[in-house]
């Protein structure tokens, strides 16, 4: 997400760090016999509804694979039924995985132990759930101090760490109050605290916010966006909303029937989706608040690398929009005080109609070599999600 450095790497590549979390070839199949499904090439290629007719299992998981790099915010979405859960359950095996590997940070999870896999779940993978399961008679301070309890943390360092969270996450005041007496955004905010007081290395979120009202959801979604930007902690996000999968995720995995159909960025997913499933979609997703100034961009000539507005490669076509309407000639895209490429106005048409862009899209051109960077903007390279 937007902890990413002024030097991060082009849309759709990964930032160059271990992964936390990886996966391959991973099958969750519930039913009978279960393992033949994913062992038998001919079961393994029937379609849901084939499959449950032959042998009445249910694959909610079909060999996928993926890797969750530290410090970034990986978004598994798809509709209703299509595996969210299963697969975000299967990474701790709170679900046992029916085939495939799993890792974190290179050690296999599947081969864990009992005492294992529970300091995997209270230590380093968390899960904050949609239903947080507040204990009702519990102080806020209480509900949230809880798993540093059942770590058998000392009572006053808990209460000092529950306070300093609960401060966090912006419940500060409200410490003696019990669940019964919050609104449901703050008791949202009990649970995302309870989750971080324990300071797990990757958070994973389950739907938490699909209950809440659009508000008090949109309140929530800025503050995991806050919290990330201010920790860097991994975090596993499931959602159903494609404009919360698009303003939250640095990676999306997009599902359907158990598969993963598309893995990339936000840009990748809503620019160049690979098929018609995923292009029907994201086909109302407002293109320029999504797509960098990196697709609309050609070399510069000699003269456009030397003036026009500055942008830096992360912005937005709709912020590139204002500012080429605003002087009345192509934008450059700074970096690093490089000018890297120009965006004008036809290009950024071509972006926001869907028609592409003709010459050089994506292109650094040589026009760019090391122009000074001489506009206003060109600081940072934040994707402003909250224009999603
Ligand atoms: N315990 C189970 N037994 C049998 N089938 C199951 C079980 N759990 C899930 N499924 C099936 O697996 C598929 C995937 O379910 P899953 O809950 O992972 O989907 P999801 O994308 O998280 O859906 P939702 O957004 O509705 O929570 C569905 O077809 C579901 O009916």
């Amino acid at each position: 997400m937007s902890t990413a450095p002024a030097s991060a790497p082009a849309a759709g590549t990964a930032p160059d760090t271990a992964p936390v979390f990886s996966v391959d070839g991973l099958w969750k199949v519930f039913g009978p016999k279960a393992h033949r499904v994913p062992a038998d090439p001919e079961l393994a290629a029937l379609s849901p509804a084939e499959l449950r007719a032959r042998t009445g299992c249910t694959a909610a998981v079909r060999d996928v694979g993926f890797e969750v790099r530290k410090g970034e915010v990986f978004v598994v979405m798809g509709l209703s039924g299509s595996g969210k859960s299963t697969l975000v359950r299967c990474l701790t095996r709170l679900i046992e995985p029916t085939a495939g590997t799993i890792a974190i940070d290179g050690e296999d999870v599947r081969a864990m132990d009992r005492a294992r896999l529970r300091d995997l779940r209270r230590h380093r993978a968390a899960m904050v759930f949609q239903h947080f399961g507040l204990l009702p008679h519990r102080t806020v301070l209480d509900n949230v101090a809880y798993g540093l309890e059942i770590q058998r943390v000392g009572r006053a360092e808990r209460r000092a760490r529950a306070a300093e969270v609960v401060a966090k996450v912006g419940l500060a005041g409200l410490e003696r109050r019990r669940p019964g007496q919050l609104s449901g955004g703050q008791r949202q905010r009990v649970g995302l605290a309870r989750a971080l007081a324990v300071d797990p290395e990757v958070l994973l979120f389950d739907e938490p916010f699909s209950a809440l009202d659009p508000l008090i959801r949109r309140d929530m979604q800025e503050e995991v966006v806050r919290l990330h930007r201010e920790e860097g902690r991994t975090m596993v996000f499931i959602t159903h909303d494609l404009q919360e999968a698009l303003k939250l995720g640095d990676r999306i995995a997009l599902m359907r029937d158990g598969r993963v159909v598309q893995l990339g960025t936000p840009e990748e997913i809503v620019g160049s989706p690979v098929d018609d499933y995923v292009r029907s979609f994201v086909q109302d997703v407002p293109r320029e608040q999504v797509m960098t100034v990196r697709t609309a961009m050609r070399p510069a000539t000699a003269e456009e690398a030397g003036h026009g507005p500055a942008l830096r490669p992360g912005a937005t076509v709709a912020e590139a929009i204002e500012a080429v309407a605003r002087a009345g000639v192509p934008a450059r895209v700074v970096d690093a005080g490089r000018c890297l490429g120009v965006v004008d106005a036809d290009a950024l048409l071509g972006v926001v109609a869907g028609t592409g862009v003709p010459s050089a899209a994506g292109a650094p051109g040589p026009g760019g070599a090391d122009a000074p960077e001489g506009g206003p903007a060109g600081a940072g390279t934040e994707r402003p999600r909250e224009a999603v």
